[in-house]
């Protein structure tokens, strides 16, 4: 016998799927794209479940006011907007979809490294204004420069494998992550304070917790090459552009992940969330971050 939720609330513009494999399999939703936080505490009560993507916090005083609630789904991976520990203390579960948009991730990031390099963006602007400043945009091959790549999970490694093939020499850092798997996907690993004076780029893809948060910092930054380029894809952390909704395009652009992996991650979330009221009906495993997070988050890694 499965877990009884009747009823989810789905909020944060989550994929019109996840609404209809749960309806499929007799679960009611509401789905509100948008939802202030004094509404989300007035709703919460009447929900077994809620999913979200990375809008809605997620607080001590949500999950207290969710009466009902047995489960939080994060349709995406950072589930730094959701308070983890509360939820275990409280006996509710939550759950996310880590691998749904790390491809998505994945091809953004390297789309980037290559944009920066070729200064695309930046060109294309001004070629629309009017302006031909052709000298001024000159860009730079990445064969033969250093990525490092901070954070070596479904994301980092991917990207390193295709950046390894534009001819980049791939450092990284992971606590979690051996010298020998590093090896696996053409990285080698390193510690922190080596990787910053040889980077030409640097890639973040840790998951957003107090160890990381400011990973990279004016300390930090004062220890790598003049001229290093930074990418953030999806919600690492960077003091710069912890501002959210970001409002300047390029950063619109770097968070922006493509319908595709929307539609992933919505499923995920459904197929798991299904699994929990009738188990075994779907293969997809269950990804209980209440179970796995307390360990990450004893981890210091600055
Ligand atoms: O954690 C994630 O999966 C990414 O940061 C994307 O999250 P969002 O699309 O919900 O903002």
């Amino acid at each position: 016998m499965g877990l009884d939720i009747n009823s989810v609330l789905i909020v944060d513009g989550v994929g019109a799927n996840c609404g209809e494999i749960l309806k499929s399999h007799g679960i009611k939703f509401v789905n509100k794209a948008k939802i202030s936080k004094d509404e989300l505490l007035q709703e919460i009560p009447q929900y077994d479940a809620l999913v979200v993507r990375s809008a809605s916090q997620v607080t001590k005083e949500v999950l207290k006011a969710g009466k009902k609630l047995k489960v939080v789904g994060r349709a995406g991976a950072g589930v730094d907007n959701i308070d983890v520990t509360a939820a275990g203390q409280m006996g509710i579960g939550v759950i996310n979809a880590p691998g749904a948009n790390a491809m998505s991730a994945c091809e953004l990031t390297c789309g980037l490294t290559l944009n920066l390099a070729r200064h695309v963006v930046p060109a294309a602007s001004a070629l629309r204004a009017g302006r031909w400043e052709r000298a001024q945009y000159t860009g730079t091959e990445v064969n033969g420069k250093t990525l490092a790549i901070l954070g070596l999970g479904r994301v980092g490694r991917e990207v390193a494998i295709r950046m390894h093939a534009f001819g980049m020499k791939i450092i990284g850092f992971d606590p979690f992550v051996t010298s020998e798997q590093c090896a696996q996907f053409h990285a080698t690993k390193m510690e922190l304070d080596d990787i910053w004076p040889l980077a030409d780029y640097i890639t973040l893809h840790t998951p957003l917790i107090d160890s990381t948060r400011n990973f990279i910092n004016a300390n930090s930054l004062g220890r790598c090459k003049k001229g290093v380029k930074i990418i953030n894809v999806g919600g690492a952390a960077l003091d710069v552009f912890e501002q959210e909704p970001p409002t300047d395009p390029l950063t619109l652009e770097i968070i922006e992940h493509p319908a595709e992996a929307q539609v992933r991650v919505g499923q995920e979330i459904a197929e798991q969330l299904v699994n929990l009221v009738k188990p075994g009906t779907f293969n997809t495993p269950l990804a209980e971050v209440t179970r796995v997070l307390p360990n990450i988050f004893s981890l210091c890694i600055r």
